[in-house]
């Protein structure tokens, strides 16, 4: 018989009747014989109370108190719903994360998960029980209540199905799936069929989503099929199936997302030297500030100008930290601009096709909307804008990549055995010793591409859609772009190109600049783009310190970086290329997959 996991949030179990709604679902679930486990979360906004509560006594709680507090919300839904079970007459048990025996490490307010026991709810399931385990809490090795972060209760449902290799984990919610953009936002949105893990996962970052990204993570390392639907619907079919796949094989872009509460951080006048990068980002670490958009471009006269994203309520415990840094390396200013938000467009198509970038610029440029930074990463690019303009930058660039139109070559719906990794159960046990570990995929080097840099490009919409048009307009396929506004209000613009095409671009791109007023085009014909990659790099905010640290002890200096989820790429000089790949693998040797 096979398990199938049911997750409701918290607006799927707002009230009684919602309850009950729940309580139906899973009943009939069972009887069509599977066994059931659900995961709920805290009714409606309890969670979001709690958080109040907790506010009026104090603007510091103790992280192990707050644990406490908000585990409370889950354990009240848990018992409400095996009582609604037991109501409508099947046998329901409820348990704590901790009765179930969900092992995290002891960072309160975001644990990690360590081990899971299956034996009791196993046991359970096999006397005719559906198991209600409350979302989001575990239970450190001192038996101290543990959360793990906002929404984590799909981290929850993912990571008991992954134990228990459910057949499928069924994440219910108020909306009818996943949107190519929140549906509450835009209202061309459209529910897609399915979605890829690797593209949920730049879509759902820094919390902007409909999924917890840890959970996504967990889908994707252990092969859970994962279906989102609406809780309020009566039909059984899966809203979107998060898999391996892409809806659409031709389309260069299938979603687009927001982060609206960002806060942009740049460092100016920066020796540009090894070890610098690491100075800043263990600082930022060691305060457990996570940090986005990361760009760093090439210096000039031996200075160098870092910029990076946070989110907004991380600003003031960013500031500190950085400017202690800017004091330590003497003669660095420190700027920042706090009502800033990212737009990011996400494809897979997009590795594959020139001429996207450019279209997103334009469409962005065609509003006045000035982009202030810019970071790519193999299927995603995302654009720094000033927040009163985000809304529209959104929805213009949805409508650009006609998201709202169903794909010509829509893949086929639903098929199980189509989105499944199939892992080997000796595979599964070993890698679940430590579930949600950091593991590298891989380290690569690429020597085939050659930078192009323009500097000193005023601060005024349509610059970058005037460079990529020009780029796209010989075919040239363009991978990494870069682009920071410093203090005097220029930004540096700086992407790489296969080698060959490097002097075509420079030349195309000077005549561009001298038009737009900008200032000299450089281009190196041959760098070397170092990039780890893989599940976790960004949740595991050590990754950057960690690749930066190897770097600097190796003597190599970094020329540009650029950050996303599931990737850290990064430019360093032509001949250092094969020793930055030695000193990264010694680096990443423990937790290479
Ligand atoms: N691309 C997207 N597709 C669907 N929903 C999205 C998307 N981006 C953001 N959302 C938002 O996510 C919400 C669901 O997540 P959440 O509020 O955490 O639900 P739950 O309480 O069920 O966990 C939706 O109501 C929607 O506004
Ligand atoms: N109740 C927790 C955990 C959770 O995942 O909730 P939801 O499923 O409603 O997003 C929170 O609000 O963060």
């Amino acid at each position: 018989m096979g398990i199938i996991v049911q997750k409701f949030g918290g607006t799927s179990v707002a009230d009684a009747d919602k309850i009950l709604a729940a309580a139906r679902k899973a009943i009939r679930t069972q009887q069509q014989g599977h066994q059931v486990v659900m995961v709920v979360s805290a009714m409606g906004k309890n969670t979001d109370v709690l958080v109040d509560l907790a506010g009026q006594i104090t603007s510091n709680p103790p992280a192990r108190e707050m644990d406490m507090l908000l585990s409370t919300g889950e354990q009240v839904s848990v018992a409400l719903m095996a009582m609604a079970i037991t109501e409508l007459g099947s046998k329901a048990v409820s348990l704590t994360g901790g009765q179930i025996g969900i092992k995290t490490d002891n960072s309160h307010t975001k644990a990690r998960i360590q081990s899971i026991s299956t034996e009791r709810m196993r046991k359970h399931l096999d006397d005719g029980h559906i198991v209600i385990a409350a979302g989001f809490q575990g239970i450190d090795d001192d038996f101290n209540i543990t959360t793990l972060g906002r929404g984590g209760s799909d981290t929850t449902a993912v990571a008991l199905a992954a134990v228990l290799q459910a057949d499928a984990c069924e994440i219910y919610t108020d909306v009818d799936g996943v949107f190519t953009t929140d549906p509450r936002i835009v209202a061309e949105a459209r529910k897609m069929d399915r979605v890829s893990h690797d593209e949920i996962l730049e879509l759902a970052s820094m919390g902007a989503g409909v999924m917890h990204s840890r959970s996504i993570e967990f889908g994707k390392k252990f092969g859970v099929p994962i279906h989102v639907c609406n809780s309020a619907s009566f039909s059984d079919e899966p809203g979107t199936v998060i898999g391996l796949h892409s809806e659409s094989q031709d389309r260069p872009v299938s979603g687009v997302a927001l982060t609206k509460n960002e806060a942009w951080i740049s460092l100016a006048d920066v020796p540009d030297q090894p070890g610098t990068m690491d100075t800043l980002f263990s600082k930022l670490g060691s305060v457990n500030v996570a940090v986005d958009m990361i760009v760093q471009n090439v210096g000039e006269g031996g200075k160098a100008e870092i910029s990076f994203t946070v989110l907004e309520s991380d600003l003031p415990t960013t500031l500190k930290a950085v400017n202690i840094v800017a004091k330590d390396l003497g003669g660095v200013e420190v700027t920042h601009e706090a009502n800033v938000s990212k737009v990011s467009i996400v494809g897979l198509g997009m590795a594959t096709q020139t001429g996207v970038a450019d279209r997103m610029f334009r469409a962005l440029a065609d509003e006045a909307i000035n982009i202030l930074a810019i970071t790519t990463s193999q299927i995603k690019i995302s654009a720094l804008v000033p927040r009163d303009q985000a809304m529209k930058a959104l929805r213009a660039v949805h409508g650009e990549f006609e998201l709202e139109k169903q794909p010509g070559d829509r893949a086929a719906f639903g098929n199980k055995s189509t989105v499944t990794l199939q892992p080997s159960p000796v595979d599964v046990v070993d890698r679940l010793q430590r579930m949600e570990d950091l593991t590298i995929d891989d380290i690569q080097l690429d020597e085939t591409q050659g930078r192009v840099t323009v500097s000193q490009v005023p601060d005024k919409p349509g610059i970058a859609a005037e460079i990529f048009e020009a780029v796209a307009a010989e075919e040239i396929m363009v991978d990494m772009i870069v682009q920071g506004t410093g203090r005097d209000g220029l930004a540096n613009v700086s992407f790489t190109v296969p080698m060959e095409a490097v002097s075509t671009a420079t030349e195309i791109v000077r005549s561009v600049a001298a038009q737009m007023e900008c200032g000299p085009v450089t281009s190196d014909p041959k760098i070397a783009i170092l990039s780890v990659f893989g599940i976790g790099i960004r949740t595991h905010t050590g990754v950057g310190v960690r690749m930066f640290q190897a770097l600097s002890r190796a003597d190599i200096n970094v020329e540009i970086v650029s950050s996303s989820e599931m990737r850290v790429n990064v430019v360093v000089d032509a001949d250092k290329g094969p020793a930055g790949l030695q000193a990264l693998q010694a680096a990443f040797a423990d937790v290479i997959g």
